[in-house]
């Protein structure tokens, strides 16, 4: 035994230190293509430019999982298990939160620095994620145009094309309450899935009688306000975003091509349950 083992050995004596034949940490974490996965492109390279990779890499990484829950969810709807989908919305509310908290180690990139090594971005931007535009299918904003961004990658153009194809979740989620015997109204269930929802006026009324007995149907009424944490919480993310633009590149135009946080702006009129915020202002007349 080496003296370092046997130091180890005096702190904790069941401490394993043999891998020969085990799995390790970093075997099954993969880690060499983790930790080797963070290539600068600046010359010389800045010192900032980690902080920008590894941001967005974990964003993509809780984006991920964000997209395994969503499409559990959906799953779960399909088959009427209601439990099972909230559990789904209940995680991916508080990967949403981490994710805008996230927004401040970011913020600590001054716009001197980024304007160092913006340059060598290119026409790179987060447009071009895959996967937050897969999330934001999922949740029924849904733009068949987007696809063009993803010509020149399969798979990622298979996914949402995928997605654009099957009902949103919250499609889903009409299909399973008309299921539990709630009378809901056609034009809900029969929606044109591949286009981006709009407000339907025919589900105000119903959503206002589940708020105003929610005893009535209790599984409606709390699924009801956890889409509404989970917009919410997009929200947040949007907005943090926009207000951190703001605050690196002012008004400058984006990389990917739009103008910049205008176009950020403008996502925040947007909204995944209409009718969910709707009833606010029905509810107690
Ligand atoms: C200093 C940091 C950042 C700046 C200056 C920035 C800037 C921008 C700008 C200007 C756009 C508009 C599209 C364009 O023309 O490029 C955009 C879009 C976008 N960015 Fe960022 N961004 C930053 C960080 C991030 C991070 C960390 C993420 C996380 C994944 C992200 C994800 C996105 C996404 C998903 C879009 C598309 C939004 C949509 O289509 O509604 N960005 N960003
Ligand atoms: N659109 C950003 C560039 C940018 O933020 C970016 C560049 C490469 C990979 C991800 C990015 N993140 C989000 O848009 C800009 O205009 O500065």
């Amino acid at each position: 035994m080496g003296a370092d083992e046997e130091n180890l050995r005096a702190i904790e004596p069941g401490i394993v230190t043999d891998f020969t034949d085990r799995m390790t940490y970093a075997s099954y974490l993969d880690l060499d293509t983790l930790l080797g996965a963070q290539h600068p492109v600046s010359v010389p390279e800045h010192h900032d430019e980690l902080l920008f990779i590894i941001a967005h890499q974990t964003s993509e990484l809780w984006l991920k999982l964000t997209l395994h829950e969503l499409e559990a969810a959906k799953t779960a709807l399909a088959q009427d298990d209601i439990a099972v989908a909230l559990k789904c919305i209940a995680r991916v509310k508080h990967i949403q939160k981490s994710l805008t908290e996230q927004w401040s180690v970011l913020a600590t990139l001054t716009p001197t620095e980024y304007s160092e090594f913006r340059g060598s971005l290119g026409n790179a931007s987060g447009f071009q994620s895959h996967q937050y535009r897969a999330v934001e299918f999922i949740l029924g904003n849904k733009n068949a145009g987007m696809l063009a961004v993803f010509e020149s990658d399969p798979a990622a153009h298979a996914l949402l094309s995928r997605l654009l194809d099957e009902p949103s979740l919250y499609d889903e989620f009409w299909r399973h309450l008309h299921r539990t015997g709630l009378a809901v109204p056609t034009s809900a269930l029969e929606r044109d899935v591949r286009t981006a929802y709009t407000m339907n006026p025919d589900l105000v009324p119903l959503i206002k009688d589940v708020y105003e007995h929610p005893h009535q149907n209790w599984a409606a009424y709390e699924s009801f306000e956890e889409l509404v944490d989970l917009e919410e919480n997009f929200q947040l993310w949007r907005f943090r975003h926009m207000r951190t633009v703001l605050r690196t590149i002012g008004t400058k135009p984006g990389t990917g091509g739009s103008s910049g946080v205008g176009f950020l702006r403008r996502a925040l009129d947007l909204t995944f349950f209409p009718e969910l915020f709707a009833v606010r202002t029905e509810v107690g007349r």
